[in-house]
């Protein structure tokens, strides 16, 4: 039988990778901006001219590669459960920032700062070099790529720490979890909660201040992705419009994303609240010139409303919660809320299968599977958001929901009617 290439799936990809990668490199051109590469001083963020292209080259090239691999080797590939292994000593030693930006270091010298075994430190440096952090020029000589110099930042490392002291066991445990207690809405019966002595996140997070410091730090570290990037927050949404405005940052966190929405827009005056060890560490931290329009306040979200505000913006706060603890935050609202009051979610809408690129749905399951282990909740698609706001009380109109291409969250309206 002779080759036949309209036949071929892989000659289809191959061609239509070629033709997209050659479009990516164009576009990347036209916006002066380097073509991809390792290279540690390389731009970690992409510009939006370019990122329809480069979610095609993605899932050409992921699938080109899935395609010449085997069953069991797409399953060894994907499973990735070792992946945790070198990523979590790299982040609990710290390992990055033994490595000079721009220079060289060796497997002797990062086993004497570690006190780890050498041998230890260069099985599990070559391994994650097989990701791309790190790289060894030379036998036994240690640089940097673009990923272990991303670690150099101690908020990227404290991400990966949480990935992999927190998460990963969680995760471990989460089978366990959905056949101990199935259908179980509580933080309590996660596989978190089993791989820490019954205590739910909260619990544990309330009772150790240092694993709640790490927490935060990795919910800012998601700010150095393009996908999570503040600047979605911007544009995705037409602030501008709303005029001089209140609005609260409920579960807010740090406040990193609202200050950058303050600094934008001088018409928005914020209040973030949060829990008091989060209000303790940030309030402190206000720049002088938003001292007027910007404050942190403890609030706890499951209590009625104190704020009479215009916007209610809650980022990432209900992916985190079931369906029976997003109503009760919800209904917290009510007793504040005036006619005209809208409530603005910062969250994933989930997608039909197969409707977004490949690798972005991964991503979004693989956030939904974490917020299982983690939480006993969910991540939701636009309609069930709708629901939960429904269910929670009819007078809450959905307005609008709006997203950019290289956003990975949506930014989802509702308003308050008085009457319905
Ligand atoms: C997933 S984080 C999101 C933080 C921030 N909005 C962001 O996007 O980075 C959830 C936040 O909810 C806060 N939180 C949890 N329970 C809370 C409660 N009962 N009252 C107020 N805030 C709470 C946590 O402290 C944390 O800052």
């Amino acid at each position: 039988m002779s080759f036949d290439p309209s036949t071929s799936r892989l000659a289809k990809l191959t061609t239509s990778l070629l033709e997209t990668v050659s479009k990516l490199e164009e576009a990347l051109h036209a916006q002066r901006f380097p073509s991809p590469s390792f290279d540690e001083d390389a731009p970690a963020l992409f510009p939006k001219e370019a990122i329809g292209v480069r979610d095609m080259a993605i899932d050409y090239a992921a699938e080109i590669q899935d395609l010449l691999q085997g069953p069991l080797d797409i399953i060894y590939r994907h499973g990735s459960f070792n992946n945790c292994v070198s990523l979590q000593a790299i982040s609990r030693f710290k390992i990055a920032s033994l490595v000079p930006a721009g220079g060289k270091t060796t497997y002797a010298n990062i086993a004497k700062e570690t006190g780890l075994d050498e041998r230890a430190v260069r099985r599990i440096i070559r391994h994650a070099i097989t990701m791309r952090v790190f790289r060894e020029p030379e036998p036994g000589i240690i640089a940097h790529t673009q990923a272990s110099k991303a670690l150099t930042n101690p908020i990227a490392n404290d991400w990966v720490s949480c990935g992999t002291e927190e998460m990963w066991p969680a995760s471990a445990k989460m089978v366990e979890a959905l056949e101990k207690w199935p259908g179980s809405q509580e933080p309590n019966h996660t596989g978190f909660a089993l791989a820490n002595n019954g205590e739910s996140i909260y619990q544990v997070l309330t009772g150790n201040p240092e694993r709640a410091y790490r927490f935060s730090n990795n919910m800012k570290a998601y700010m150095l992705m393009q996908e999570y990037n503040v600047s979605h927050v911007i544009t995705d949404y037409d602030w501008g419009s709303l005029g001089h405005v209140q609005l609260v940052d409920v579960g807010g966190g740090a406040g990193h994303v609202t200050m950058e929405l303050a600094k934008h827009f001088p018409k928005i005056s914020v209040v973030v609240q949060d829990m008091e060890r989060m209000v303790e560490k940030e309030g402190s931290r206000i720049p002088i010139e938003l001292a007027e329009r910007f404050k942190y306040v403890v609030h706890d979200m499951f209590a009625p409303q104190a704020v009479q505000a215009d916007v209610y913006y809650f980022r990432w706060v209900f992916h985190n919660w079931s369906d029976k603890y997003c109503s009760l935050i919800i209904k917290a609202l009510i007793p504040a809320l005036k006619p005209g009051a809208r409530v603005i979610l910062n969250e994933a809408c989930m997608p039909d299968p197969g409707a977004i690129p490949y690798w972005r749905e991964k991503y979004l399951r693989s956030f939904d599977l974490i917020m299982g282990a983690g939480f006993a909740a969910h991540e939701r698609s636009i309609d069930e958001w709708k629901g939960l706001f429904a269910e929670a009380d009819p007078r809450f109109t959905f307005q609008s929901v709006n997203q950019s291409e290289d956003s990975a969250l949506a930014i989802i309206e509702f308003v308050w009617a008085a009457e319905k």
